[in-house]
């Protein structure tokens, strides 16, 4: 009989101390060869902490040990060894240079180590050809990665990972550490990605998938660790477990509600009028919206909802249109974010690493920046009534560790949302745009996050909130738009709101739009 192939990675006792605080407690990690093995656990809970220990950023404590396809590998990991180790990772940045073409960021590797002279061009792009179309991927090489759509760019960065894996010996074997590569895309995109991961995990490499997302772990792995408070909580087989077995174990209780206290009635609808508004994809799109109504905007890739809020705030400019905030009125093309925030629009960007947050200064100097101008003493920052401010928001908002001196990189991603929340909502704003508001944000957190919307919705806020994330939108939304073509095709309220419906409007949106144009409930 043949032995038994060796595991691809053996985690034992793996623990790490950051300043007295225990982030990982003796956890142990098994993934077998062929494997797709899921890692989920709440905000704070170790993912990425283990994930950096096994890519050599973070030492671990004494006494931790690793073995990657039955090698032992003595830790720490110095940077970069894991290639040597038969691991390679794609994070949910995807590390990929825009100004580069595809095929130059599949050999950024080789680029980095030799002259570029000793690169056949030619021979490689027809090699990458090759390599996309045995994976099904319909990258051209030649193509800017900055033109690339999102789920392309996730595909580039798994296939080069894949590739990594089988750099040194040409075996197929290794670990594919995929750390949350599916946030930013749209569901159905995310199908395209399995079926890579699936391709690649079928040539014998095994994969380690960290999100948050209890549907899509379900779907594509085999098994799951789940960690809460740096401990393995449990380990699930994927294809006996239930949805309620997932959360059950990464909350450790079950969720008391799974959606919020719905929102206070609207209250009529002309506190916020957008009129004619034309930008990007945007066509003519006129809205009229009450105080304390959260307005969900939503569609396929493509339809341009998720453009209006940067439209609005001017972070992305605008072509045309008008907008009324009580008797107030601003012409849309003018409209900048300094003048937005002027006017109590605030808006929560998407990509919170780029756009929501400086990773490394301290959460205090990151919540007070909106208003800066109100913590100055006659000569200098008033520091103390900075962290003292920081520190009464982060309670209210729970985030944690309640320590505001920390830097936001040492704040898992939910806190750091909970953070950006907190520094955007103190000012009380009259218009709050969200573009995907719990993206990585654990299911914990996001009932936190809930309920602050829910609030200052009914503190007298219009929350207009942009997603592909249908639940959420039937959790928090008194109306959802749907749009195709950058106009408004469909409209939901009230009882008629959930996921599915949402969902059905959204499939059947390409239909062209009706000779009414994009009016989505002008007053
Ligand atoms: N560099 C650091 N210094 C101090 N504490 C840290 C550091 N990095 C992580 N931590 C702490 O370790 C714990 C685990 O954090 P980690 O980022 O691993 O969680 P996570 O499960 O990946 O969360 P998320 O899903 O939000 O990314 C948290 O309490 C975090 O604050």
């Amino acid at each position: 009989m043949d032995a038994p192939a060796p595991l691809a990675l053996r985690l034992s006792n793996l623990s790490k101390t950051f300043g007295g605080q225990k982030a990982l407690d003796q956890v142990a990690l098994d993934v077998a060869q062929g494997e797709v093995h899921g890692l989920l656990g709440q905000n704070g809970s170790g993912k990425s902490t283990l994930i950096k220990v096994l890519a050599g950023f973070h030492p671990p404590d004494a006494g931790s040990l690793l073995q990657v396809c039955g090698v032992d590998v003595p830790l720490p990991l110095a940077a970069g060894a894991f290639r040597l180790h038969r691991m390679s990772f794609v994070h949910q940045h995807l590390g990929l240079i825009p100004g580069l073409t595809a095929l130059e960021n599949l050999l950024i590797n080789r680029l980095a180590r030799r002259h570029a002279w000793a690169i056949n061009w030619r021979a490689e792009h027809r090699k990458a050809i090759r390599q996309f179309e045995s994976y099904g991927v319909p990258i051209d090489p030649g193509a800017l990665v900055s033109d690339l759509p999102p789920v392309e760019r996730a595909l580039l960065a798994i296939v080069r990972a894949a590739g990594e894996l089988s750099a040194g010996d040409g075996a197929g074997n290794g670990l594919l550490i995929l750390d949350e590569p599916t946030p930013f895309l749209p569901k159905r995109d995310v199908e395209q990605l399995f079926r890579l991961v699936r391709s690649i995990v079928a040539t014998g490499a095994s994969a380690i998938f960290v999100s948050h997302d209890v549907d899509e772990v379900m779907e594509i792995t085999d098994r799951a660790t789940i960690l809460r408070d740096g401990r393995v909580a449990a380990k699930l087989d994927s294809k006996t477990a239930t949805k309620r077995d997932f959360v059950q174990a990464i909350v450790g209780r079950q969720l008391l509600a799974t959606t919020p206290p719905r929102l206070a009635e609207a209250q009529a609808p002309s506190h916020i009028v957008i009129q004619g508004l034309c930008g990007g994809s945007i066509v003519d799109l006129s809205l009229a919206a009450g105080r304390s109504e959260v307005i969900g905007l939503t569609g396929l890739i493509g339809s341009g909802y998720d453009e209006v809020c940067y439209l609005l705030y001017g972070a992305k400019r605008a072509t045309q249109g008008q907008l009324a905030i009580g008797k107030r009125h601003v012409a849309l093309p003018a409209i900048s974010p300094k003048l937005a925030i002027e006017q109590g629009i605030v808006l929560i960007p998407g990509d919170r690493a780029t756009a929501g947050v400086i990773d490394v200064l301290p959460v205090s100097d990151n919540v007070t920046m909106p208003v800066l101008g109100s913590r100055f003493r006659p000569w200098m920052l008033d520091r103390r009534a900075m962290v003292r401010r920081a520190g009464s928001l982060g309670e209210t908002f729970e985030v944690r560790p309640a320590n505001p001196t920390l830097p936001m990189s040492a704040l898992s991603g939910g806190n750091q949302q909970k953070v950006v929340l907190a520094k955007w909502f103190q000012q009380k704003p009259v218009m709050i745009l969200l573009d995907e508001p719990t993206q990585g944000v654990d299911i914990g957190a996001r009932q936190n996050v809930f309920s602050h919307i829910a609030k200052a919705a009914l503190e007298g806020a219009t929350v207009l909130c942009a997603s592909s994330d249908y639940e959420q939108l039937a959790a928090i939304c008194s109306r959802v738009l749907i749009f195709s073509g950058g106009r408004v095709v469909a409209s939901l309220a009230g009882a008629e709101i959930s996921k599915d419906a949402i969902a059905e409007r959204c499939l059947f949106s390409a239909a062209p739009v009706t000779a009414e144009g994009n009016m989505a409930d002008v007053a």
